[in-house]
């Protein structure tokens, strides 16, 4: 999936990228050249930067890293087949690369990886300066905040860049991204692209492997923002200090003026903290989950009156910030996380420089995060409420359809399944969660990948008879997923609620190592409308 999502990423390139000469790369970024080629490199001139020989274009530099599992330069051949004019490598990739490109230039640095981030930002001409840039990290709510904030950008400055784990955007261009954070010179390109059709911001999730693998570097955004921190990805970080301690790094003058951070939880609190003590990055401490005790105390903004709205499904609040400032806004996802997404996204922008009133009617309408509490269709009297959302831990099914118990009259449906070769051990938990939380279960595959889907299904199944251990109103279904999301939606009255989990936005289905082409929310649509007649 990699190399199909970097082919479809190979459109957001800027169209006019003038050259930059290797020799002043060279000098500043203290580059050497290979012995031998010191003559080849002062002359030439190029026109781009990539990491990957599936995504270079003709006049580019093909920068070879050390990998974790390969040697870039292993693919040189193929990068310099595909217009690659010279090689930035380190000392190990040196003779790999002369022995496949021979006759091509190459220059070494001792970290590569370290540098290709301001080389990048380099050669497409610093294009973040001309931009109005936002990024936020955080275990959960990256997606849902950076499109809260991709609609207030809009609205202020009409127009938003969105990188992030759903898709790499730029006006009317839209691709399936590859992962969370794109490698520098991806990023460096699209918002050199943006900067040539006049898109005046962007919007972007910052992962931890990110930071730490200096995907981010050469950029200093306007803003940056933290949600929360939960257990995750500790196989990379090894424990919860070092993965704060990975995210921290987001949160210095190399990369950002301005700091707005959630402080829910301990981990945002020591963020804060110790942000505020290097006295190096401004700081807006947020506080969007209700507490005992003085409301303003170690915080600057801070959330009262979280109420949600049965009709249509939006949550209102009010945000209390410095000097007085009272917000009344209006989130249209249901539960308290958003309330945490939607006051973080409204205290980023008022850093970045966009007006309360803008910021407070733009998140109003910012309804389509897809495959977060995405509504297909909304209750009217006829038809139910049809959702497709992304939770696939026990902890996010919790706290999903608790959120979503709160907007439903009626029954509570969930269509979901889990992974295949991910974490055996959620299965049972999440069935057991689903089966406590809901009315009526379907169960149904989700990635089986390479495991058998009925194995899967029946880990589930145990967890669910630990509630209910004669399955009263469970449902399998066992032969394809978009079956039972149509089941599902058949179940619906109009005062119940219709969730299926799991996949989200995600455009594939993979089973049997075979990546097929399904994403759960045209095939939802479609069911509501078989049942209830045409959506708008
Ligand atoms: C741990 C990690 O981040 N690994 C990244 C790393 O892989 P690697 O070092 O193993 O690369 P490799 O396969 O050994 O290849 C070495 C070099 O050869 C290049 N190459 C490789 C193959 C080829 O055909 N041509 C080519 O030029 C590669 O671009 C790379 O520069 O460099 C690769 C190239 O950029 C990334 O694709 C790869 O991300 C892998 C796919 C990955 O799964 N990353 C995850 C952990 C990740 O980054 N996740 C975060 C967070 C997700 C979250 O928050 O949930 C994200 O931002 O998505
Ligand atoms: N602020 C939050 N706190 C806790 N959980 C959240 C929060 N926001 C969203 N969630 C839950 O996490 C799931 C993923 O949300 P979202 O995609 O916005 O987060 P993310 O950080 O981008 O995660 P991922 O990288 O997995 O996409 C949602 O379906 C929801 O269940």
């Amino acid at each position: 999936m990699s190399n199909h999502a970097y082919e479809s990423a190979a459109a957001l390139r800027p169209h006019g990228c003038a050259p930059t000469e290797l020799a002043v790369l060279a000098e500043r970024f203290s580059l050497t050249p290979a012995p031998g080629d010191e003559q080849a490199a002062s002359s030439l001139s190029v026109h781009g930067v990539s990491v990957d020989s599936s995504d270079t274009a003709p006049g580019e530099l093909f920068v070879a890293l050390p990998g974790f599992r390969r040697h870039g330069a292993e693919f040189t051949a193929e990068a310099v087949a595909a217009g690659a004019v010279a090689v930035l490598t380190d000392a190990d990739g040196v003779a790999t690369v002369g022995r496949q490109a021979p006759g091509t230039p190459v220059l070494t640095h001792p970290d590569p990886r370290a540098v290709v981030g301001p080389l990048a930002a380099e050669v497409y001409h610093h294009p973040s300066r001309q931009l109005v840039t936002t990024a936020v990290t955080g275990t959960n709510g990256k997606t849902t905040t950076s499109y809260f904030l991709d609609a207030i950008l809009t609205a202020h400055l009409g127009g938003c860049i969105v990188a992030g784990t759903v898709e790499l955007r730029v006006g009317a261009l839209s691709v399936e991204s590859p992962r969370t954070t794109v490698e520098a010179p991806v990023l460096q390109r699209m918002m050199a692209l943006a900067v040539e059709e006049g898109v005046g911001a962007a919007s972007l999730e910052a992962s931890s492997h990110a930071i730490v693998l200096h995907r981010l570097d050469g950029t200093v955004f306007d803003v940056v923002g933290f949600t929360n921190l939960q257990r995750d990805h500790l196989d990379f970080h090894e424990t919860m200090q070092g993965y704060l301690d990975a995210k921290a790094q987001l949160f210095t003058p190399e990369h950002t003026r301005h700091a707005v951070i959630c402080v829910d939880d301990e981990w945002g609190a020591q963020l804060a903290h110790r942000t505020r003590e290097a006295g190096l990055v401004p700081v807006d401490r947020v506080r969007a989950y209700p507490v005992e005790g003085d409301l303003a105390e170690g915080t600057d903004w801070w959330v009262t009156d979280a109420t949600v709205s049965m009709t249509d499904a939006a949550t209102t609040f009010v945000l209390h910030g410095p000097g007085g400032e009272h917000i009344e806004a209006s989130c249209p996802l249901p539960g308290l996380v958003n309330v945490q997404n939607a006051a973080l996204a409204l205290v980023m922008a008022r850093r970045a420089g966009v007006g309360a009133d803008t910021a407070v009617e733009a998140l109003a309408h910012a309804h389509n995060v897809p495959g977060r509490m995405q509504r297909i269709s909304q209750r009217d009297g006829v038809r139910g409420t049809c959702i497709v959302d992304f939770a696939h831990t026990p902890d996010a099914m919790d706290l999903t359809l608790r959120a979503v118990r709160q907007i439903t009259p009626g029954r509570l449906i969930v269509v979901f399944g889990s992974d295949g070769d991910r974490d055996q051990g959620k299965r049972p938990m999440l069935g057991e969660v689903t089966a406590r939380l809901a009315d009526l279960l379907v169960v149904t595959d989700e990635n089986p990948r390479s495991e058998d889907p009925q194995l899967i299904r029946n880990a589930v199944l145990e967890g669910v008879r630990r509630v209910r251990p004669d399955l009263d109103g469970v449902e399998e279904i066992t032969t394809w997923r978009g079956d039972a999301v149509r089941r599902g939606v058949e179940l619906c009255g109009p005062e119940d609620t219709v969730i299926v989990t799991g996949k989200g936005h995600e455009p594939f289905l993979e089973m049997a190592d075979e990546f097929i082409r399904y994403n759960d929310a045209p095939v939802m649509r479609e069911a509501v409308e078989a049942k209830w007649g045409p959506l708008a």
